[in-house]
């Protein structure tokens, strides 16, 4: 049963697969607010390197867990961290929502997260690895999914909004 209150849509995934900027194209076509739950942390605690730096994972968590949870009662598109879906109750929750996934290629995850401040993820094998692990995560709680390493932003958010078409007939 889909939660009509809350979340327009929700997207997870790996990270640097576009989640973020797409979402945010997706709100501006669906004329929707964009709650990315990353943002949200760090408005509120700082920078996420700096979290994980100072408090550790666990602490970094528990804030991200705040944000999704109010993030998913909202009527937005909501975008989340890759590593969200280590939480349970969030698991629970999203099994309520519209779910879609991005992923993209290895090659591609080289060029997009050189250079990124993400500390679970800082070069192309830790990222790897990270998505092993999580992939039977991503795949049981999503409808829809997206390889977006060869397509343009506009077009990885224009996908989303026709399979939500599609959804309310
Ligand atoms: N479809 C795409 N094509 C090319 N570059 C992209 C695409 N999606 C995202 N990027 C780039 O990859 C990086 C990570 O994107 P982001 O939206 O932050 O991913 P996520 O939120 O999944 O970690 C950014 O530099 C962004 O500009
Ligand atoms: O995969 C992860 O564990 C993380 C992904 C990041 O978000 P993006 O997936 O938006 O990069 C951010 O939440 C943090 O660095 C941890
Ligand atoms: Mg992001």
């Amino acid at each position: 049963m889909i939660n009509d209150g809350g979340a327009i849509v929700v997207i997870i995934g790996a990270p640097g697969s576009g989640k973020t900027r797409a979402g945010k194209r997706l709100a501006k076509i669906l004329d929707a607010p964009l709650i990315d739950t990353d943002k949200v942390v760090v408005a509120s605690h700082g920078p996420i390197s700096e979290l994980f730096a100072e408090f550790g994972e666990e602490y970094f968590r528990e804030r991200e867990r705040e944000a999704v949870a109010d993030a998913l009662l909202q009527p937005a598109v909501v975008t989340l961290g890759g590593g969200a879906v280590l939480n349970l109750e969030t698991r629970v929750d999203l099994a309520s929502h519209r779910v879609v996934q991005l992923t993209m290629s290895k090659a591609t995850a080289r060029l997009r997260i050189a250079g990124s401040s993400r500390p679970l993820a800082k070069n192309a094998d830790e990222w790897e690895k990270l998505v092993r692990e999580r992939r039977p995560l991503y795949d049981e709680l999503s409808s829809l999914t997206i390889d977006t390493s060869l397509m343009p932003m506009e077009k990885v958010a224009r996908e989303i909004a026709d399979w939500l078409g599609s959804q309310q007939q």
